[in-house]
């Protein structure tokens, strides 16, 4: 059980005495969100990030998620991913495949990976060109405010710098007002360049951060 429970107009913050604790909630969260959205638009588009995250989300493995969630019907995307090939170890696609994807039945053609065979500017603008026929079709939502995607959730993990996804603390790709998905370069290695939705300001999200000391989610 949440130890501290923070409600507020803006989200919820909620801290745990531990991994595990917040494991099941994710899971119960996420199954509750991906039921209510197949009822109402009959999809469930998720977007995934890297980090601990994804071996959190390990539950839905077991039962009864992995009976009970309408895996048919999920629509997986990624907030963020790395430079690098499919199959490389610091890939957020394998990192999802090996902890989730590859032990739950959802339909391969819905798992809408970043093209690793061409340059990251070119996969950018291939992953939003995918992006907007899906949100044209509405399998992905759209924001009421703008055209930006609205996916049913979003989730990410906050760095110890308060990074979430790519998106670093005073970064100029926060300033990115037009694309959906833009290649840019981590600020703390050259090797690595990540995507971005810009979409990740109109969310219904989920992020996790966890210390030595305290592990907790906010939500809204
Ligand atoms: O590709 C990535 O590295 C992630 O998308 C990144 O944004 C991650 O979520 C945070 O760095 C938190 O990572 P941890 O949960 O492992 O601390």
């Amino acid at each position: 059980m949440a130890r501290f429970v923070c409600p507020s107009d803006r989200g919820e913050l909620r801290i745990y005495e531990n991994l595990d604790e917040v494991a099941t909630e994710l899971a119960d969260y996420i199954a509750d969100l991906s039921e209510v959205s197949v009822k109402e638009r009959g999809f469930f588009a998720i977007a995934l990030s890297g980090g601990s995250l994804i071996s959190l989300m390990g539950k839905l493995c077991e039962a009864p998620y992995n009976k009970t969630v309408d895996w048919a019907k999920w629509y997986i995307f990624w907030a963020d991913e790395r430079v690098v090939a499919k199959n490389h170890a610091d890939s957020n696609y394998k990192l999802a495949k090996d902890c989730l994807l590859s032990k739950v039945p959802v339909i391969p053609s819905h798992v809408y990976s970043i093209n690793d065979s061409m340059s990251a500017e070119e996969a950018a603008n291939e992953y939003e060109f995918v992006l907007r026929q899906l949100v044209k079709t509405r399998t992905v939502g759209v924001s009421e405010i703008s055209d930006c995607p609205k996916f049913d959730l979003i989730l990410l993990g906050m760095g110890p710098d308060g990074h979430v996804a790519s998106l670093f603390p005073n970064h100029m790709a926060l300033d990115e007002k037009d694309e959906w998905v833009a290649a840019k370069q981590k600020h703390y290695t050259q090797q690595l360049m990540t995507w971005d939705p810009i979409a990740l300001c109109c969310l219904p999200g989920w992020f996790s951060r966890a210390t030595a000391t305290w592990c907790g989610f906010w939500t809204r």
